[in-house]
């Protein structure tokens, strides 16, 4: 039996480079990553991804694009990990270093994928050529995907 937890994850792209964070604490500190956590009471997924974004990076967006959800099985854990993507292509505000993460801008070709979650190098490169995405991965540890499934969808 297994519960699930849902995640939100917001990358913010623009032309040329990515926002991504050094996570400072926490599940899956020491690694780049987009920007997102958990929701709050009452909060909707949107709510709550565009919360995260502002609390870890200091950035405000207007629209938000859904562009995929992945669902992490850790081997020996019964709770799922449901984390939905957001891209934002518009942002106000400047990229402010939190308690969380310290945001940096990464140009398209110098993605730091081997500081990163593995599976990032996955499902990132479809993001960033706006195509959505369901994804399922499996982790022995925080390290090994040993199984993982990747289709592209018209809409999530
Ligand atoms: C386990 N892999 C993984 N987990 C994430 C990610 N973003 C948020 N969470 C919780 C990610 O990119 N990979």
């Amino acid at each position: 039996m297994f519960t699930s937890k849902l995640l939100t994850l917001v990358l913010v792209v623009q032309p040329e480079r990515i926002l991504l964070g050094m996570k400072k604490r926490g599940f899956g500190a020491g690694l780049w990553n987009g920007f997102g956590g958990k929701l709050q009471e009452g909060e909707t997924i949107e709510e709550a991804a565009k919360r995260e974004l502002w609390e870890e990076s200091g950035l405000t967006v207007g629209a938000l694009q859904k562009i995929g959800n992945i669902k992490f099985e850790f081997v020996g854990s019964t709770e799922l990990l449901d984390v939905h993507i957001f891209r934002a292509d518009e942002f106000k505000g400047e990229p402010t270093e939190s308690e969380e993460m310290r945001p940096e801008w990464f140009s398209l070709d110098k993605i730091p994928y081997d500081s990163m979650w593995p599976d990032d190098y996955i499902w990132l490169p479809l993001l960033l050529q706006k195509k959505k995405f369901l994804a399922y991965f499996k982790f022995e540890g925080h390290d090994k995907i040993v199984d993982y499934t990747l289709e592209e969808v018209e809409d999530i």
